[in-house]
C-alpha cells in the first residue's frame, strides 16, 4: 500500500482526505505542520507528500526529500511562488498545483458581491438592525439584469461569471488578451478601456502580474462609465486603492466590492478585535459606507476545500504511480 504524508492540515480538510485515502487505497498521515527544516525528516518512509503553505520551501528540501525515495511535492493551492522550481528540477523532484478547484465558487461570489452592492444590501442590513424600516435613499435598487457588466478575463474564472451574469440578462463584454470562441454571446473589446466605459458593473479576473500592479489607477477610473460599481475578486494589487477611494467620493464610482486589498498580508485569516488598524488605507476601505470588504473569502466554500484536498492527493498519487501528473509546474 502507498503512503503519503500530508502537511498543512486544517480540521476541516480531514475528512475529505480520510474519504480519498479509502477510496484509494492509500495510507495517510497528517500533520497541521508545513514543511520546514524541521519538519522534513517526518516525511521519511512515504512515497510522496504534499502541502498547503504560503511559507517559502527551504532551499535544501528538495534534496532531502530525492534522499528519501520521494520526487514530488504537491501545493495544494493555485500559486506555487513558495518553491523554487529550477532547483526542484535540478533534484529531479515534481512540483505540481491545483490550478482550477472550484471557478464557480470565486464566480457566484462575484455574482454574489454584485448584486449586493447594486441592491444595496449592506445598507438595508445596516437600517433593519437600527429598526430603520423605511425606504428612503438610497436604498432603491436598479435591475442588474438590464445592466451592462465588463468582464475583464475570461479564464475559468472570468467565463463563469460571464455565464451567470448572461444568464441574468445582462449583456456581457469582455477583455482578455486571449479571447475565446466558446461563448457566443461575450461581446470583446479591443482594450479594457472600450470595456469599462460602457459597463455598469466592471468585474476583474486577471491575474496580477509586474506589468499590471495598479492597472486600475486614477486615469483608468476616470475612463469608467459615470456611477459604475466594481468587483475585485482577483487580488489586491490590480487595484491603487487611494485612487479608487478618490474615485468613490467623486462620485465616478457608484460603490466597489472588493474581496481583495493590496496589503491584506496583516490581516487576512486573522481575529483582531481589540487591536487598532494600523494601515490607513484599509481603515478607510472598513470605514467606507460605498466598499463592502470581505477577507478573500470568495473561493472558500465545501467544494473548494474538498477539491484541493483531492487535487492534491491525485497529484501525487499520480506521480508515485505514473512518474508524471498533468497539474505539474517544473521543467523536468
Ligand atoms: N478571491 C479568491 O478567493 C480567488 C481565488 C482563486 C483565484 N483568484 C484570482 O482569480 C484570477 C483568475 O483566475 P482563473 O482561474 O480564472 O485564471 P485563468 O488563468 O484561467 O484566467 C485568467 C485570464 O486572464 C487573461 N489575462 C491575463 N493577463 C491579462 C491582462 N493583462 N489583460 C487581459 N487579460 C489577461 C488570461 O488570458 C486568462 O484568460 C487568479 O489569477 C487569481 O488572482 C481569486
Amino acid at each position: 500500500m502507498y503512503s503519503i504524508k500530508m502537511y498543512g492540515i486544517k480540521a476541516e480538510d480531514k475528512p475529505y482526505a480520510i474519504k480519498w485515502a479509502k477510496e484509494h487505497d492509500v495510507q495517510i498521515s497528517m500533520t497541521a505542520k508545513v514543511i520546514d527544516e524541521n519538519t522534513i525528516d517526518d516525511a521519511k518512509g512515504f512515497d510522496g507528500v504534499n502541502t498547503l503553505q504560503v511559507t517559502k520551501i527551504p532551499t535544501d528540501a528538495y534534496a532531502r526529500f530525492k534522499a528519501m525515495g520521494i520526487n514530488q511535492i504537491a501545493q495544494r493551492s493555485a500559486g506555487f511562488d513558495m518553491y523554487d522550481l529550477a532547483e526542484a528540477t535540478r533534484q529531479g523532484i515534481i512540483i505540481s498545483n491545483v490550478p482550477s478547484y472550484s471557478p464557480a465558487s470565486i464566480a457566484e461570489y462575484a455574482l454574489t458581491s454584485a448584486l449586493n452592492l447594486v441592491r444595496q444590501i449592506p445598507t438595508i442590513q445596516n437600517r433593519v438592525q437600527a429598526h430603520n424600516f423605511t425606504w428612503e435613499k438610497p436604498i432603491r435598487g436598479q435591475v442588474v439584469g438590464e445592466m451592462t457588466v465588463a468582464v475583464l478575463g475570461t479564464g475559468h474564472i472570468g467565463a463563469h461569471v460571464a455565464r451567470l451574469f448572461h444568464g441574468l440578462g445582462c449583456k456581457v463584454l469582455a477583455y482578455d488578451r486571449h479571447p475565446r470562441t466558446d461563448l457566443a454571446f461575450l461581446t470583446y473589446t479591443d482594450s479594457i478601456e472600450a470595456a469599462v466605459k460602457d459597463a455598469d458593473i466592471v468585474t476583474l479576473h486577471i491575474p496580477l502580474r509586474e506589468e499590471n500592479i495598479h492597472l486600475f489607477d486614477a486615469k483608468m477610473f476616470n475612463q469608467f462609465k459615470k456611477g459604475a460599481y466594481l468587483v475585485n475578486t482577483a487580488r489586491g494589487g490590480l487595484v491603487d486603492t487611494k485612487a479608487l477611494l478618490a474615485a468613490l467620493d467623486s462620485g465616478q464610482l457608484a460603490g466597489a466590492a472588493l474581496d481583495v486589498y493590496e496589503n491584506e498580508g496583516p490581516y487576512v485569516q486573522k481575529n483582531m478585535p481589540d487591536q487598532a488598524i494600523s494601515d490607513e488605507l484599509f481603515q478607510k476601505i472598513l470605514n467606507h459606507d460605498r466598499i463592502i470588504y470581505s477577507p478573500h473569502v470568495a473561493f472558500y466554500t465545501d467544494e473548494a476545500v474538498a477539491n484541493l484536498i483531492y487535487g492534491g492527493l491525485n497529484a501525487t498519487l499520480d506521480v508515485i504511480t505514473k512518474g508524471d501528473t498533468p497539474n505539474r509546474v517544473n521543467a523536468l
